[in-house]
Formats: C-alpha cells, structure tokens, sequence
C-alpha cells in the first residue's frame, strides 16, 4: 500500500515525499520481515526460457534488441540462447546469429544452454563464457526433454563440464521438476538434494532449482531448502519459479527468508518448457525487482527501463505481459 502511494505521489512530482515514502516503506518492510538479505541477484532467463516456447520465429534482430534492452535496465546476468538441437527447440536454432549480433557490456554476463559436449562445442566457437547444464529430478521429463535418463544425462554433463574447466567457461547447473513433475507427481527433496551436490562437484558455480510446471507452495520450498541446504550451501542455490498456478511470487518470498539471493526470472513473465506439459511463464522480472523494491533489497535494477524492455518484447511478439507491474503500469495505475 505504501508503495503505491509512493508511486503516485511520484507521478504527480512530488519527489521529497515520494522519497520520504519510501524510506518509510522499507523501514517497515525492514521492521516486519528482518532477517532478509540486503542484495540479490537477479538472472534473466527472458530471452532464453521467455522465449524457447513461442510458436513463430522471433526475428534476431528482436532477440538481441530484447538483451540489449535488459542489459539496460542493469540485468548483470541474462540467459541469451540454448545450443540444443533445432528439432527439439526450433526457436532457439538462431544462436549464432543471436551471439555475434550481441554487443557484450563489460560487467553483464551472457549465457546460453548446452545440454552436451557438441552443444558446448558450438557454443564456445560462437563466443559463450558461461554455459548452464540442464537436469532434472524426473526421469520422465529427463527423458522428454533431453532424450536420455538422469544417469545418462550426468556423463553428458560431465564432458561438458570437464571441457568447460579447461577452456575456463563457467558452468551453471539446472535442476527441473523440484517441486512436482508434469509426468511422475510428487519429487523428493531428498532426490533433489542428492543431484544438487552432484552438480556442485562436477564444478557447477551455481544450481538453479528448477519449479518447472510452477506447482510448489512456500512450505514445500522451505522443505525442500531445508533438505538441500543439508547437503549444498544455500549460496550456491538459486531459485527459478514459474508462475503457472501463481505461487511464485509467495515462493520466492519464502526462499529470501530461507536466505536464498539468486533468483531467475523473465522480462514480461514470459515462458515456458516446450517439454513440460502444462508449464507457464517464468515469475515476471519486473514484479520480482518490485517486490524486492518494496523489502529495500537492491538488484541494481532500474525498474522503468526494465518495464519497457518487458513492453518491447511484449509489442515485439504480440503478447499480453503477463507481469502484473508491467500490465499495471501500461494502465497507469501504479507506479
Ligand atoms: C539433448 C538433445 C540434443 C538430444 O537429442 P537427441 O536426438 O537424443 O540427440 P542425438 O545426439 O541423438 O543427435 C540427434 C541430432 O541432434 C543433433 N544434436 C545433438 N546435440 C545437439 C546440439 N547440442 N546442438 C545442435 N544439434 C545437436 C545431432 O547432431 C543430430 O543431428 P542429425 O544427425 O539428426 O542432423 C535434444 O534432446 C535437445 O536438444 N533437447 C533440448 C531441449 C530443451 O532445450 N528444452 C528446454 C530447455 S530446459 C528448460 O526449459 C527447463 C529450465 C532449464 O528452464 C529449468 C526449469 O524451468 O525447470
């Protein structure tokens, strides 16, 4: 509430009170919810996740104006492409043009997906400094969506891993379905703990915790962190929600308080596994930046260069947002 007045007030110029608003708003937040960390990390997934699932081709040139655009707003970590196989993503077969087409900023970090060597393989000759490794806690959605078993999967992402340490790329892991698999129900968390240290050891900086189809609730998160954080630290974790049965935003709150700071997300809420029957878009950034706006937690984020880049993309593929903030803001309702 105190927020939105804010907004207003910043709206009709009254800046001092606006800022006094906002003081006040985190004090409170501060108050209520102590404990939170002061900083977090915020990884876009907009032009990879945001992007893999929609039907027509996005023009390239969209593609890397959509980064560019994130890039602006502050984003220091953007997931920019996937070198799988164009058959299974033909959305993503673009990647080379998308990666020389880039102009890289200093201090922003561009990523793609590599689910095997051949993918790395391709994905380093086209310029790649960062590459993620994608598992999951399901052996049917294993199979769906990288064609193989979780087994098989880990000698895949041990070569890619290997290569990527002597050729000095960082490696990102995935873990899908932690909260429920489209195909198989419940996960344990005890399985999702287990391939998490798994992934750390093969030399992933960072695991992504993966709620695919957007099924977890808080205390199933808590439960879940509870579990992992037995076997990985909570530092490594980052936490990837999709909004789908729209718990993201109560998720991600209880993964702050379970001292989690990366968080994934998509410009515009864009999003969705091609693999996962039923999964929706990613938690939008913009409502995760103003969330965290609201707790006085900094992302480094500018929010209204942040919006148009979530308008753009929106405009662009002639989709609704689905981000609650870039919706109310394009009604000027808020903000
Ligand atoms: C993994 C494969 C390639 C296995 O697919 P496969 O058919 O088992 O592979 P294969 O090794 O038998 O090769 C078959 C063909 O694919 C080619 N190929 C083989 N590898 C590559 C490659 N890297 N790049 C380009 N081409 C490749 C290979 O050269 C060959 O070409 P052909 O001889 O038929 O012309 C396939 O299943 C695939 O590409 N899957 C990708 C699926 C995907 O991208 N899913 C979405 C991302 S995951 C996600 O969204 C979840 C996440 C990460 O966001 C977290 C969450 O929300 O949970």
């Amino acid at each position: 509430m105190a927020a939105l007045t804010a907004s207003a007030l910043f709206r009709t110029g009254s800046f001092s009170m606006f800022q006094r608003m906002k003081q006040l708003s985190a004090k409170y937040a501060q108050v209520a919810l102590s404990g939170l960390p002061t900083v977090v990390r915020i990884v876009e997934v907009g032009p990879r996740d945001g992007l893999q699932n929609e039907p027509e081709m996005v023009p390239t040139d969209v593609k890397v104006e959509f980064i560019n655009k994130l890039a602006d707003s502050g984003l220091k970590n953007i997931e920019v492409t996937s070198f799988v196989s164009p058959k299974w993503v033909p959305q993503m077969s673009d990647h080379n043009e998308v990666m020389s087409k880039l102009k890289k900023r200093p201090g922003v970090r561009y990523s793609v997906l590599t689910p095997n060597l051949k993918g790395f393989q391709s994905a380093v000759a086209a310029g790649a400094e960062e590459v993620a490794i994608f598992g999951a806690a399901s052996e049917t959605f294993s199979k769906k969506n990288i064609n193989c078993s979780v087994d098989e999967s880990w000698e895949r992402f041990r070569g890619v891993a290997e290569a990527a340490k002597e050729k000095n790329v960082l490696v990102r892991g995935y873990v899908s379905c932690v909260l429920g698999c489209p195909y198989e129900g419940d996960v344990k968390p005890e399985r999702v703990a287990e391939l998490c240290k798994k992934l750390l050891d093969m030399g992933c900086y960072e695991i992504s915790l993966g709620d695919t189809i957007g099924v977890g609730t808080p205390g199933a998160m808590k439960q879940l962190l509870t579990e992992v954080s037995r076997h990985v630290p909570l530092s490594k974790i980052a936490v990837h929600c999709h909004d789908t049965y729209g718990q993201a935003m109560a998720n991600i709150l209880a993964a702050l308080q379970m001292g989690v700071t990366v968080f994934d997300s998509s410009a515009a809420g864009l999003g969705g596994c091609p693999y996962a029957k039923g999964a929706s878009g990613n938690v939008s950034t913009e409502d995760v930046v103003y969330l965290m706006n609201g707790l006085a937690i900094q992302t480094g984020v500018d929010l209204h260069k942040l919006i148009e880049a979530g308008h753009y993309i929106s405009s662009a593929i002639g989709k609704k947002s689905g981000s609650k903030v870039g919706t109310a803001t394009a009604m000027k309702c808020a903000l």
